[in-house]
């Protein structure tokens, strides 16, 4: 195959291009990302006195213990607590563990922070301390700290408490431990324990660490947020809403999520606001716009007060402290500048509700232009399918398939007619090998780790987006994590559990992608339509001097000479960063390195050859003369 490269560069590339979708999927926020490592730490959202509602819990040493509604609660935001009795005649260390989410990774060079807040219902003369511990699942101690608590307290108070573990354990099967000598025979009501381990830039309420630090790897542009379906809510009392994700902890009820679990809603509007900043990332986010996943639509003339919620919603992201009271919570939460926001999405996959998205996106954009000129909103429809009223300047579209399928469809984009509206791939991903069953189980096709083949027929899509980047400004990956444990969709960009976590291929190629965009996009014969191989050349011309990056992709199984002419001179070597496998290797946790990622010197010049390998994603980098 020769391919001829022009000179001259037919657009820039947007620096929005490659970015993340994030939504609390797969216990990718609780349990994941945000670092708390209790589960159901508030005992938000169960119901009183069932099973479900001591999740996570358990008793140690004969304590009897019952979630309860507190009717001295910590606050209306939290009802419930932890009723702890000690039966008289006990002896020992007795109270509660949380064995965390599916574990808890405890490491002796790091300080945990722990804190509950604890009342005795019936004033006693009790004066003793609290053992606060993180133990191994048979007992064994890893650390501890006593921590004075008082029968006197009937009114909730907090303990906070810093662990060191004088021992790392040998896995993540252990639990968070808080016990008082039993010989009391006390009754102690717990709420809002909390553990954290150090998180990432040390930022209170923050990220795990190691899965920041692999998500920064990947150069992302922009943060999709808050979902994806788990905005919508299954009812409408049950969607997302910012204002029960802000403030203090003890202020947020949490949520029914819509992947089957609660969401503390510890990871809120503001914490991703300072995500994004920390990764400079530009914030894609989205709204509620009337429509819950039970089937639900808001009357037209019912939106008003949920349109309002999106005023305000917005407000606490851009808003003056002095004309809005939701951007005035910011500025009382730390925050008076206004974050970087040009985008809004209004709803999710709104082509599931298109017949009543006709008035909810008419009635929301309306509201939502007057009060934001600057904005751009983002239309969740089949693109012109129905007619929407304003036309969309923007739309965000989602495709899950084959990896041939996304081979095939490298060229999506050079067939939409170029008329000013620009287009956002908000979701993309090859998640079977069975065209009939997309969404179907593994043994129906359904791959549950990304493979060499569906990684390098999204980097095939992908070199399409990038050709076409004048009208396609931003496209995601999508989910971006899941834990092993609880897990309700695959595949993901990353795989992780407790203590450990695994970069995808398809985290590889999403990383070759980010970290190598360029600035400007040069033609060059185009790739067959149809085909197995794709590639695609970008100028950078931030950096001196120029550099001429040349991306490919190989999605059949044999090895593929291209022929480079380029139209000026360049080095006479170059660096190939190369990712290629088997048509079904994969990187798990078993098996995390597998396929990663090779550099080497290449043969250059102003014309010159490269062999790209069977299944393969390839950058090359040149530097020009
Ligand atoms: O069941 S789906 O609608 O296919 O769910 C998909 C589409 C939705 O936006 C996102 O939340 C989810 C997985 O990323």
């Amino acid at each position: 195959t020769t391919v001829t490269v022009e000179a001259e560069a037919s657009h820039p590339i947007p620096t929005t291009l490659w970015g993340f979708m994030y939504e609390d999927i797969s216990q990718s926020g609780d349990g994941g990302l945000y670092a708390e490592l209790l589960q159901n730490r508030a005992f938000q959202q169960v119901t009183p006195g069932t099973t479900d509602a001591l999740n996570a819990w358990e008793a140690v040493n004969g304590a009897q213990i019952a979630v309860v509604s507190d009717p001295n609660p910590v606050s209306n935001a939290l009802p419930n607590s932890l009723q702890v009795q000690i039966p008289s005649g006990s002896s020992g260390a007795v109270g509660v563990a949380n064995t965390g989410y599916f574990g808890i990774n405890v490491d002796s060079s790091s300080t945990y922070s722990a804190s509950f807040f604890y009342r005795f219902p019936t004033s006693s003369s009790f004066e003793g301390n609290a053992v606060v511990s993180l133990q191994t699942s048979n007992g064994d101690a890893l650390g501890s700290v006593e921590v004075p608590i008082s029968g006197s307290q009937t009114d909730f108070t907090q303990v906070t408490a810093k662990i060191t573990p004088t021992s790392s354990a040998s896995g993540t099967d252990n639990r968070f431990v808080v016990t008082v000598d039993g010989a009391a025979g006390e009754t102690v009501n717990f709420a809002m324990f909390s553990l954290f381990p150090p998180t990432f830039k040390d930022r209170a309420n923050g990220m795990r660490v190691d899965l920041a630090e692999a998500l920064a790897e990947m150069g992302p542009a922009f943060w999709r947020f808050p979902g994806g379906n788990n905005l919508e809510g299954q009812t409408v009392d049950t969607r997302w809403q910012w204002n029960n994700t802000v403030g203090s902890l003890t202020e947020r009820p949490g949520r029914l999520g819509d992947w089957g679990y609660i969401n503390t809603d510890g990871l809120g509007i503001l914490e991703y606001l300072e995500w994004c900043e920390d990764l400079d990332m530009v914030p894609i986010m989205a709204v509620w716009a009337g429509f819950a996943l039970g089937g639900t639509s808001v009357a037209e003339d019912d939106l008003g007060p949920y349109i309002q919620q999106a005023i305000d919603q917005i407000n606490f992201v851009i808003g003056d402290p002095a004309e809005s009271d939701a951007a005035a919570l910011r500025a009382s939460l730390g925050r008076t500048e206004p974050f970087a926001l040009e985008h809004v999405e209004i709803g999710n996959e709104d082509f599931v509700a298109s017949n009543t998205y006709t008035y909810r996106w008419t009635n929301f954009v309306n509201a939502l232009k007057a009060e934001f000129p600057q904005l751009r909103f983002l239309a969740t429809t089949n693109v012109n399918s129905p007619v929407l009223d304003p036309k969309p300047e923007e739309y965000d579209v989602h495709v899950y398939q084959t990896p041939s399928w996304f081979a095939d469809n490298s060229f999506m984009y050079d067939d939409f007619e170029r008329d000013g509206t620009l287009y956002f791939e908000g979701e993309y991903a090859a998640i079977s090998t069975n065209p009939n069953d997309i969404f179907g189980s593994p043994d129906d096709g359904r791959l549950v780790f990304p493979t060499m083949e569906s990684s390098s027929g999204e980097a095939a899509f992908m070199i399409g987006l990038e050709r076409n980047s004048d009208i396609v400004f931003a496209a995601a990956y999508a989910p971006l994590l899941n834990h092993i444990d609880g897990t309700q969709w695959t595949p993901n960009l990353i795989t992780f559990d407790s203590g450990s976590l695994v970069r995808s291929t398809s985290f590889h190629t999403q990383t070759l992608f980010g970290q190598n965009r360029g600035d400007e996009y040069l033609p060059s014969t185009l790739p067959t339509r149809g085909g197995t191989l794709y590639w695609g050349v970008v100028r950078k011309t931030s950096v001196t001097p120029n550099e001429i990056i040349i991306k490919i992709a190989n999605t059949a199984g044999t090895t593929e000479t291209l022929n480079f002419e380029l139209p000026f001179a360049v080095s006479s070597t170059g660096s190939a960063q190369v990712l290629t496998g088997a048509q079904t290797a994969s990187n798990t946790l078993d098996d995390p390195d597998a396929v990663t990622p090779q550099t080497s010197s290449i043969t250059a010049g102003q014309n010159f050859s490269y062999d790209a390998p069977g299944f393969s994603v390839n950058v090359l980098t040149l530097t020009v003369a």
